[in-house]
Formats: structure tokens, sequence, C-alpha cells
């Protein structure tokens, strides 16, 4: 191990990562509750400056992927599409596979400019999550509670809202609705038996409704479905402890874009159609499994020094009163001000850990882990 892995691996280092992190994370969440008022006054003002506030937290995780794990991502796509991204509204549909999949998904947010207004359709649970799920408040992020008698009509209206938004987006679907475990493969699997739909080697049966929902009410706002399927080189099964640890991974993405007006309005057909995307990206991972690559050419895009400056300020602006506050507790030598320190920074790794805890599958949600009574009606 060389010197510099040596010291990425530094708990020490990483509870300071962990400080810069909430620190500036409970800045941000406050000065976003202080835009409250503007909306009143300017929707269009307010959803901008927003936008460049969630980008200074989303952006330090991206940091952490890009520049202090140095985690690669190479992109497959075809070359006539690649100018569109980040020039229009479109809806990206993910395999959910991995723990960190949602940053990969950040990461090339990053580097085509729509981090700040990337969208997603998440699981209410991730509201709550400090930092990141305030945060998404004031992005106009849809939740849904995965329960389409309570989804159906807020996951519309949320999209409705998203009409006049100023500034182009990316709306994240994972349409199999959780991450993947063999359990909740072999549950699902038996769904789309008694469906006869085709099995899946390397997906979960997609949730068709949460996607024709979508694909409806950004008619007419988003151009296009990215159909993306992302894999790590060498079998990897990539963490954020990893990352913080300055693991490297080799991320692979494969991008096709499809336009939206070319997929099926009514519900049965729109289902039928995701059916077969997914049919489709299986493919894709099985020809992945064999060669180690996507298919098409690569053209990815370099990483941006944004993240990396936005990072550093924030390291500086807090890391420095953090030293003096420290210089001062150990030359006063009080007992009682040391513990209190000490059990506060105690609190700061547990809270820390619970949301690390949020990225990990085997601490997921039992949807989809249920047999389910099957209707071959
Ligand atoms: C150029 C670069 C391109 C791309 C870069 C990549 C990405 C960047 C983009 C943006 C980044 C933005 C943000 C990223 C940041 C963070 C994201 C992190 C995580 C959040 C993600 C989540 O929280 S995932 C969980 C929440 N989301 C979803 O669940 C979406 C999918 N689900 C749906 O759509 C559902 O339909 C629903 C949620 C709307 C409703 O849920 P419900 O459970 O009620 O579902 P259904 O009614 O659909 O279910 C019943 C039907 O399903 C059949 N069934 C039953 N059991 C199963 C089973 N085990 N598997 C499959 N199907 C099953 C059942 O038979 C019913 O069938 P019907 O025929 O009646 O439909
Ligand atoms: C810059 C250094 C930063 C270090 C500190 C990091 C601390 C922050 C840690 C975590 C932030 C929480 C992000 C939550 C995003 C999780 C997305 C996710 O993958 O959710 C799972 C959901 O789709 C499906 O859930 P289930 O599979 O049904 O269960």
């Amino acid at each position: 191990m060389g010197l510099v892995q040596m010291l990425k691996s530094q708990f020490v280092l990483h509870l300071l990562m962990v400080y810069v992190f909430m620190a500036s994370g409970v800045i941000v969440n406050l000065l976003q509750l202080c835009t409250l008022p503007l909306w009143l006054v300017s929707k269009q003002l307010a959803r901008k400056v927003n936008i460049r506030l969630g980008y200074s937290i989303m952006s330090q995780m991206v940091a952490l992927l890009e520049w202090w794990s140095a985690t690669e991502c190479t992109l497959y796509t075809d070359p006539k599409s690649y100018p569109l991204y980040g020039k229009e509204n479109a809806i990206v549909v993910l395999n959910h596979n991995f723990e960190i999949d949602f940053l990969c998904g950040w990461t090339f947010c990053e580097r085509f400019g729509v981090l700040g207004s990337s969208k997603v359709l998440a699981k209410k649970e991730l509201a709550y999550v400090p930092v990141i799920g305030w945060m998404w408040y004031f992005l106009e992020i849809v939740f849904c509670k995965r329960r389409w008698e309570d989804d159906r009509k807020t996951v519309a209206e949320s999209l409705q809202n998203l009409h006049d938004y100023p500034e182009n987006f990316w709306f994240l679907l994972h349409c199999e609705g959780t991450r993947f475990t063999p359990k909740k493969h072999e549950i699902s699997m038996q769904v789309a038996e008694s469906k006869g739909l085709p099995k899946l080697k390397y997906h979960l049966l997609p949730r068709t409704k949460g996607f024709w929902v979508t694909v409806q009410n950004l008619r007419g706002n988003a151009a296009a479905v990215y159909d993306s399927t992302l894999n790590f080189r060498n079998n990897e099964a990539p963490t954020l402890l990893g990352l913080l640890n300055g693991k490297k991974y080799h991320a692979d993405l494969y991008v096709r874009r499809i336009p939206l007006d070319t997929i099926p309005e009514g519900e049965a057909d729109c289902a039928a159609w995701l059916h077969k995307l997914y049919q489709e990206k299986d493919s894709f991972q099985e020809h992945y499994a064999q060669t180690g690559r996507f298919p098409g050419p690569i053209k990815s895009p370099p990483r941006r020094p944004w993240s990396l400056i936005n990072w550093l300020c924030w390291s500086c602006l807090l890391l420095f009163p953090l030293f003096l506050l420290f210089a001062r507790l150990v030359s006063s030598g009080s007992t009682v001000t040391i513990a209190t320190t000490v059990a506060f920074c105690i609190a700061v790794s547990v809270g820390a850990r619970w949301m690390i805890g949020q990225t990990e599958i085997d601490r997921g949600s039992s949807y989809g882990n249920k047999e389910v009574s099957i209707n071959n009606n």
C-alpha cells in the first residue's frame, strides 16, 4: 500500500470529510429554508438559487468519487446523440444493482452540467435522510410510497410541476423499484413467469406504472428517454465506504437515446415497450459479462474541476474554525468541554454511519422481497 493510499484509509480523515459534508450540508439546508419567501416573489429565481445550493452539496459526493477515489467513468454511446446530452430534458432509465449507482448517475450529471437540476423518482423514506433528503425537498424531487393507489395522483402532480422548470434536467427512474438481490430476483422472475414474460438474468422485472405515468406527464417537456445500463469492471461491488477509503473503481455506462415520441401512449403498450427494453438491457449485460465491455463506441466526457473546487472551498471554510476550536479546547484543559466535544464527534460519526447505511444493499428494504399471490387473469 502506497503512502497516499494509506493516508486515504485513515479514519480521522474520514471524520473530517464527514464533518465538512454534514456542516456544509446543514448550512446549505438553512440557506434553502431562507429561499422560501423568494418562492412567493419569483418561483423561477428561487428554483435557480436552489439548483446552485443543491449543486454545492451533491458535488461534494461527486468529488469523493472523481477526485478522492479517482474512480473512472466510461461512457459508451452513439456520437450523434452525445452533443444533445445536457442540452435537453430527459428521462433516464437505469438498472439498480449497485450501492453507488446513484453517485455514478450524479457524476455523469456533473459532467454534462445538469447536476443541480437532476431529479429522481425516489422512495419516500429518503426524504428524511438529513442533508440529502432535506435538500431534495427544495429541488422538487418526486417521492413515492411504492403504493400505486397513493402514488398515481401525487407523482403525476409533481411531474406536471416540472413543465416550467427553468433549467435542463434529467429525471432518473429505477424501474425495478428496489435494488437487485438474489431473493428479490427469484420472486420477480416468478411474477414474470406468471405474466408470460421472458426471464431476465441481470435485472428484476420492471414495475411499469411509474414509467408510464412519467412518460405521459413529461410529454412535450422531456425530449427523450436515455436508456442507461451500468456495470463495473472485474465484477466489483463498489461501496460508499470503499470510496471513502480511496478505493478506485471503474464504472462503465451504456446509454442509448430514444426519442420520447416513439414510446407508445397507451398504458398496456407502454408497459410492453418497457418489458422489451429490459430484455434488451439484459442482453447488454450479458455482452458485458462475456466481453468486459458494452457494445458501441466510447465517448467519455472528462471530469471537471468544479466539484473539487467547491469541496476545497467548503473544507477551508469549515476546517479552519474547527482547528481553532480544537486548539482552544486542548489549552482550556476543561474535562467537561472536552468530554462534550468527544460526545458530539461520536454522535456525528454515528449519524454519518446511519446515512451511509442507507446506501447499503444488505440494509435495504423488504420491498419486492415478499412472495406474491400470483393471479394469471
Ligand atoms: C448520458 C448519461 C446518462 C445517464 C446518467 C445516469 C443517471 C443520472 C440521472 C439522474 C440522477 C438523479 C438522481 C440520482 C440520485 C439519487 C437517486 C437515488 C435513489 C433513489 C431511487 C429510489 O428510491 S428507487 C425506489 C423508488 N422508485 C421506484 O420504485 C420507481 C419504480 N416503481 C414504479 O414505477 C412503481 O410502479 C410505483 C412506485 C409507481 C408504484 O409502486 P407499486 O409497488 O404500487 O408498483 P406497481 O403497482 O407497479 O406494482 C404492482 C405490479 O407489479 C407486479 N409485481 C408484483 N410483485 C412484483 C415483483 N416482485 N417484481 C415485479 N413486479 C411485481 C404486479 O403483478 C403488478 O403488475 P401490474 O401488471 O398490475 O402492473
Ligand atoms: C464528501 C464526503 C462525504 C462523506 C459523507 C457521506 C455521508 C452521506 C451518505 C449518504 C447519503 C445518502 C444518499 C442516499 C441515496 C441512496 C440511494 C439509494 O440507492 O436508495 C435505495 C433505493 O433506491 C431503493 O432502496 P431499496 O433497495 O428498496 O432498499
